[in-house]
């Protein structure tokens, strides 16, 4: 039986079931949006006690088959999601995992093409940036179906401390991160809006002090969240979680929906051949389009200055 509003079968795969792709998971179960969860990881163990665990919730929930697979099983998946390898440790930045999980990804890849190549990629592994065209370039696939989720996280984590410091709903916060999911990436404030006014606007007629230093707080809580997460209980995943789940429902939904997400960035204010976020158009396609910002000039240094971070490192890397 397909899930509530389903009408064709639709296969996710995850590579990768330690604490992101398990709870990526569990909340595509909960979601109702796949027929098919294929969990690999190469703990077998691990991905098998996973799928009996999310069986387990399948009658609270809606129907669907999970299971512990093989990369043979990938073929037909809409997307497969890869969280597999290294996460930081205390004090280790994104960068620092940069080689030892390039050397996984020339693993998996090829294999996921072997058997899907016509469905869509999306990573999740750190440096995000950096795998995802890693992924890109190990793949042969075009850059629209190598997707990184990037910037979405940072952007819920903005959108959500700008919420708390404005007292409304998070949804109703339009800000954007852009750039490396990482040290460098840039906050834009020049865009950001709450009801279609842009921030000083919406401070000067609705009475609202807007402190300088303290929306820079907002922005520097923002980029450092994951170190202050990982300081306190060793990952962060639900957050991620989500925002997986938000990208895999505008691919299989094919909403068109604008999510700041990692993709190959030509021609954009002087940056070309990197990965790195802004906000995209998802479809079922993947990535459909770049939205062209109007960035102010400390904005676009800066997203150039992201770009080269992450160029260095794709050169470093030998890609
Ligand atoms: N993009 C983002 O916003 C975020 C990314 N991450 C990243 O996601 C990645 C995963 O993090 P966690 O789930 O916390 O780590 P984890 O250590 O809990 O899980 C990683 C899983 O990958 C598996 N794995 C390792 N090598 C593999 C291979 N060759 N084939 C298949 N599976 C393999 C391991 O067995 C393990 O189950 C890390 O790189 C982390 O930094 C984490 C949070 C947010
Ligand atoms: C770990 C990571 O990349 C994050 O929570 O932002």
């Amino acid at each position: 039986m397909l899930p509530e509003g389903i009408h064709r079968p639709v296969k996710v795969g995850i590579v990768g079931t330690g604490n992101v792709g398990a709870t990526f998971a569990y909340a595509l179960l909960l979601s109702g949006l796949a027929t098919e969860i294929i969990l690999i990881d190469n703990n077998r163990a691990r991905a098998e006690g996973e799928a009996m665990d999310l069986n387990h919730a399948a009658p609270l929930a809606r129907p669907a088959r999970v299971f512990a697979g093989d990369y043979s099983d990938l073929a037909g998946a809409v997307v497969t999601v890869v969280t597999a390898g290294s996460a930081q440790r205390p004090g280790e930045t994104r960068l620092d995992l940069a080689g030892r999980n390039a050397e996984i990804f020339r693993s998996i890849i090829p294999k996921i093409t072997q058997f899907n190549p016509s469905g869509i990629i999306l990573i999740a592994t750190n440096p995000v940036d950096i795998l995802s065209y890693v992924a890109w370039k190990l793949s042969g696939l075009p850059h629209n179906q190598v997707i990184g989720s990037g910037t979405i996280l940072d952007t819920a984590r903005f959108r959500y401390l700008l919420s708390e410091y404005f007292q409304v709903d998070p949804r109703s916060v339009h800000a954007y991160i852009i750039g490396e999911h990482g040290d460098s990436e840039v906050p834009v404030w020049s865009l950001a809006n709450i009801a279609g006014m842009r921030l000083p606007v919406f401070c000067t007629r609705n009475n609202f002090g807007c402190i300088d230093h303290e929306l820079e707080e907002i922005f520097t809580q923002t980029r450092d969240a994951a170190y202050h997460i990982i300081e306190r209980k060793g990952a962060t995943y639900y957050a991620i979680g989500a925002g997986l789940l938000r990208i895999v429902e505008a691919i299989i939904r094919d909403q068109s929906t604008v999510l700041s997400v990692s993709n190959l960035i030509q021609n954009y204010y002087g940056i070309n051949d990197v990965y790195l976020s802004l906000p995209c158009v998802i479809d079922r396609g993947g990535v459909e389009r770049v939205i062209y910002l109007e960035l102010n000039d400390e904005e676009a240094i800066g997203l150039r200055k992201s770009a080269s971070v992450l160029r260095k490192m794709i050169e470093d890397l030998g890609f």
